[in-house]
């Protein structure tokens, strides 16, 4: 590829300082022996990505340009095959100089960026997509380049209207990252779709991780129609939304209200309003109300009066890998007012998917003293089962851990309203900063060419 002019020390991008004549050796052949004579041509052809091998001639409508390689730079051909010479003899076919403009349009993303950032970069153009959204996590030594970085980004990439840069600073409660705008929109409200459901949220106030999607199908795929689903930390609603679309019933809360808000939008954005019952609560309120809610349910309905059979949850999720271990002591003495009803070997207790990190070298053993540890009524090891969900940093690793509640934490002796209700982590609500829009004209025809493909 024919690199673009270097541009070291700029700071503003300037499209009209990438641009490069470059001059090409052609030779003219009548239109009727082109074919012919490109297959006398090998390795003497131009082949440059997006650019073609044969142009019109200036000089006659009777005949074309066939340019050769770089490497070919002299009038006299000197180094061309002794093949491809005596074709251009026999035919007598004349020898040019061809000029070819290139401009900032031709380049690709790293091929801009290797010529502005200091020599031996690794190019910073990796994102990831969140509908309109392109979001990157620059290293430090980028930080004065930012707003080039986004702006190259936006400008080459198709249905990419906004770049932010996301920062390794998360709010501790709400879990989502803070992030500033590099170019484009300021438009934060993402729309993506996951697991055939739409979700519709903002990104700058609420968690939302594509890297998730093979989780969120795992557990929704383990989930039978006619179910009873609590997914405790819901977020949006990536569990939640396609679980209830295939039929389960879901109560799914969300402490952050941003999210509660938007698991509501996409409730009735997926006509799931019937299938779930959603919650703005603590984690620990939540799941003590939503088994009572449940009940209370049950009986108005008449199924728990009906059969002497408790019912529950089938399964819990809990999805807050830094802290959702910490919420397991809620289930101790959760079911003890139910004890005669559910003893009953044909009711069974539900099950809990908690996510979590570990960092240790041997993590089940880690993972499972410390739910142990929480629940206080110990269980073997081989009533857990965890399941390898991602790598979130060199030396720290996602997990699900699958367990059915034991009897003995379900009906302990203990309130759990003496748990009571622990603000684990305080609330810190980072600001996003907004900078000012770029480019107004480009993401104009930009939002045109994309109009009909957002809404998804
Ligand atoms: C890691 S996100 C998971 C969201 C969603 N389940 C998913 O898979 O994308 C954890 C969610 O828990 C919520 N959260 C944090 N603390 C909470 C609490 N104490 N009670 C309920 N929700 C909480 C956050 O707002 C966030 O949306």
């Amino acid at each position: 590829m024919i690199p673009p002019p270097i541009q070291r020390g700029m700071t503003v991008l300037n499209r009209d300082l990438f641009r490069r004549d470059v001059s090409v050796i052609g030779v003219r052949v009548p239109t009727s022996l082109t074919a012919k004579f490109l297959k006398v041509l090998n390795k003497e052809l131009f082949n440059q990505p997006k650019l073609r091998n044969v142009v019109e001639d200036p000089g006659s409508n009777l005949s074309k340009i066939v340019l050769m390689n770089l490497n070919v730079q002299s009038l006299d051909l000197s180094n061309i095959s002794n093949e491809a010479k005596d074709f251009i003899n026999t035919e007598g076919l004349g020898v040019v100089k061809h000029s070819i403009e290139l401009k900032y349009d031709y380049w690709g993303v790293d091929d801009i960026l290797k010529a502005i950032l200091p020599e031996g970069s690794e190019s910073p153009s990796s994102f990831t997509q969140i509908g309109h959204i392109a979001h990157i996590n620059l290293r430090d030594e980028f930080l004065p380049w930012k707003h080039i970085i986004g702006q190259v980004i936006l400008d080459k990439t198709p249905n990419i209207l906004t770049v932010v840069n996301k920062t390794d600073i998360i709010d501790s409660t709400y879990r989502f990252f803070k992030m500033e705008i590099l170019a484009g929109e300021n438009n934060m409200i993402a729309e993506v779709k996951e697991s055939n459901c739409r979700f519709r949220f903002d990104f700058s106030q609420v968690y939302w991780n594509s890297r998730l999607h093979t989780e969120h199908d795992r557990l929704v795929k383990m989930f039978k129609k006619g179910e009873y689903i609590c997914d405790v930390f819901a977020g949006v609603g990536p569990f939640a939304i396609p679980t209830a679309k295939k039929g389960c019933i879901v109560y799914a809360n969300d402490l952050n209200p941003m999210s509660y808000k938007y698991l509501q939008e996409n409730i009735l954005l997926n006509k799931v309003n019937n299938k779930i019952h959603p919650y703005n609560l603590d984690g620990r309120d939540f799941i003590k109300k939503a088994v009572q809610d449940l009940e209370n349910s049950l009986n108005v309905v008449g199924e728990t009066k009906a059969s002497s059979e408790f019912r529950t949850f089938n399964h819990f999720i809990m999805n807050l890998p830094a802290t959702a271990i910490e919420f397991l002591d809620v289930f101790k003495g959760l079911y003890k007012d139910k004890e005669s009803s559910i003893k009953n070997p044909h009711v069974d207790l539900p099950m809990i998917h908690c996510h979590c990190f570990s960092k240790s070298v041997t993590p089940e053993t880690e993972i499972i003293e410390r739910i142990n540890s929480i629940i206080t009524y110990p269980m073997q090891a081989d009533k857990f089962k965890i399941h390898f969900v991602r790598k979130v940093a060199p030396n720290k690793d996602m997990f699900c851990v699958s367990f059915r509640l034991s009897q003995e934490v379900a009906f302990a002796n203990e309130s759990n309203d003496d748990i009571g209700v622990v603000d684990t982590f305080p609330h810190k609500n980072e600001e996003v900063n907004v900078f000012e829009k770029t480019d107004e004209q480009n993401l104009t025809s930009k939002r045109r060419k994309l109009e009909g493909k957002i809404n998804i």
